[in-house]
């Protein structure tokens, strides 16, 4: 899978954070159900690779992929339990290079210039914006339209439902992230039902 194609299922992609992993499949379901195909799991938390695992597992149509990748370790870590793609918070040679060698998708993250040509040089071109508003937002995206005319973006860091449609109207932002739709608290309460209505809005959101 290319990760440019992970728009193509909706215009965001929840950034997860599990601290039970018994969550994790009734998470799952309740993005699911609000019809929300891609799940981008934070390698944050100790079971999150478990909690990847059961999704996996139970939900074939989810599109699942390891959040917070940062060594080749945790890369392999996610490509041998079956993740489809990973994203990274910045951006290494090493990480790219590693990801192409074991043929995992990469969305990197970026926040300057320097790192956009760093991705390009390995062949990302769909890259992460993060942390999207701190770094400068819609106006640093629009000022990289300028030099990096090829180059897509998918901003994380800061977006908000009401936010998420300014920026997803930017021609070079085909799709956004956002923790947004699982509140720590809700998820705490295993209010699923809300969960799903959060991802119906999420889902519902319309690009130009
Ligand atoms: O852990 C990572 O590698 C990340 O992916 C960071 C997340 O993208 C942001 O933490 C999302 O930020 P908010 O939507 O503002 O809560």
């Amino acid at each position: 899978m290319k990760t440019l194609d992970l728009a193509n299922y909706g215009p965001v992609i929840p950034v997860i954070v599990i601290d039970k992993v018994e969550d994790a499949v009734p998470m799952a379901e309740a993005l699911l159900e609000g019809g929300i195909k891609v799940l981008e799991v934070t390698l944050r938390t100790s079971c999150a690779l478990d909690a990847m695992d059961r999704i996996i597992k139970h939900l074939p149509e989810a599109i699942v992929g390891a959040g917070t990748v940062r060594t080749k370790v945790d890369a392999s870590a996610a490509k041998s339990i079956g993740c489809q793609f990973a994203v990274s918070p910045g951006y290494t040679s090493e990480i790219g290079k590693h990801c192409l060698d074991i043929g995992l998708s990469l969305l990197p993250g970026v926040s300057t210039g320097s790192e956009v040509m760093m991705a390009n040089n390995d062949g990302y071109y769909f890259l992460k914006l993060f942390p999207a508003v701190a770094v400068g937002g819609i106006n640093l995206l629009k000022g990289f339209a300028g030099p990096f005319s090829d180059v897509k973006f998918c901003p994380t860091g800061g977006v908000t439902v009401q936010s998420a449609p300014d920026f997803l109207s930017l021609p070079n932002v085909p799709v956004c992230g956002g923790t947004w739709l699982t509140p720590k608290d809700l998820v705490g309460n295993k209010n699923w039902i809300e969960i799903t209505k959060l991802a119906k809005e999420a889902s519902a959101i319309k690009r130009p």
